[in-house]
C-alpha cells in the first residue's frame, strides 16, 4: 500500500461525536454503522479513487479523533492537507464553536488548505426541525467570510455526502488545470504519498 500516489490529502476535523467517521464510512463503503458509538483513537486513514470527468483522482482521507485529548495529534494529521472537512453537528451548537476553532488553526497554520464546512446529521432535522441548533444562514455568512464551501449532510441517509467529496476532488482538478495553463505551481497542490503511519486501518478502495 505504501507508495500509492495520493492526489489530495483530506483531513476530517471537528468535535467528538459529530460524525466524522460515519461520513467517511458512508462515502467510502456506502454504509451507516449502527451500534454503540466508538470514538476514534489517534486517526484512521483511507484512500478513495474517484473520477472527475475523464480524470482519476485519489483522495487520501485522514479521519482524526475529535476528543480534545487528541488535539495535539490532530495537528499532525492536518499538516500539508489540501482540503479540510470541518464538521459540526447540526443539533449541537457547541460543536460549531469547536469547528470555528479548527478553522482558525487552519487559517493560521495551513494557508493552502481549502476548507469545507459540513453540518452533520441532517436526518435528525427531517424528523424534527426544532432540533436544529446551528442556523443555516449564520453558517452561510461565516462560510462566505472564510471562503469556505458549506454542506449539510446525513451519513444515515447519504444526503449530500457524495456531493461533498466530489466537490473536493473537482476543486483539486480545477486548480491543477489552472496551474498547467498558467505554469504557476503552488506547493499546496503537490502530490502526497500514502504512509502507513496511522494508528487506524489503512485501506485503498
Ligand atoms: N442520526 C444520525 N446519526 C449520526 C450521523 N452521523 C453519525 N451519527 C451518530 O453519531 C455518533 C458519532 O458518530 P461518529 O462518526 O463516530 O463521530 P466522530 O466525529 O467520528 O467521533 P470521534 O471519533 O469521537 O471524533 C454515532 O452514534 C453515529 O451513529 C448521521 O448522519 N445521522
Amino acid at each position: 500500500m505504501s507508495g500509492q500516489r495520493v492526489d489530495v490529502k483530506v483531513v476530517m476535523l471537528g468535535k467528538e461525536y459529530v460524525g466524522k467517521t460515519s461520513l467517511v464510512e458512508r462515502y467510502v463503503h456506502n454504509r451507516f454503522l449502527v451500534g454503540p458509538y466508538q470514538n476514534t483513537i489517534g486517526a484512521a486513514f483511507v484512500a478513495k479513487v474517484m473520477s472527475v470527468g475523464d480524470r482519476t483522482v485519489t483522495l487520501g482521507i485522514w479521519d482524526t479523533a475529535g476528543s480534545e485529548r487528541y488535539e495535539a495529534m490532530s495537528r499532525i494529521y492536518y499538516r500539508g492537507a489540501k482540503a479540510a472537512i470541518v464538521c459540526y453537528d447540526l443539533t449541537d451548537s457547541s460543536s460549531f464553536e469547536r469547528a470555528k476553532f479548527w478553522v482558525k488553526e487552519l487559517q493560521n497554520l495551513e494557508e493552502g488548505c481549502q476548507i469545507y464546512l459540513c453540518g452533520t446529521k441532517s436526518d435528525l432535522l427531517e424528523e424534527d426541525r426544532r432540533r436544529r441548533r446551528v442556523d443555516f444562514h449564520d453558517v452561510q455568512d461565516y462560510a462566505d467570510n472564510i471562503k469556505a464551501q458549506l454542506f449539510e449532510t446525513s451519513s444515515k441517509t447519504g444526503q449530500s455526502v457524495d456531493e461533498l467529496f466530489q466537490k473536493v476532488a473537482e476543486d483539486y482538478v480545477s486548480v491543477a488545470a489552472f496551474q498547467v495553463m498558467t505554469g504557476v505551481c503552488f506547493p499546496s497542490l503537490s502530490g502526497d504519498f500514502l504512509q502507513a503511519s496511522a494508528s487506524g486501518p489503512l485501506h485503498l478502495t
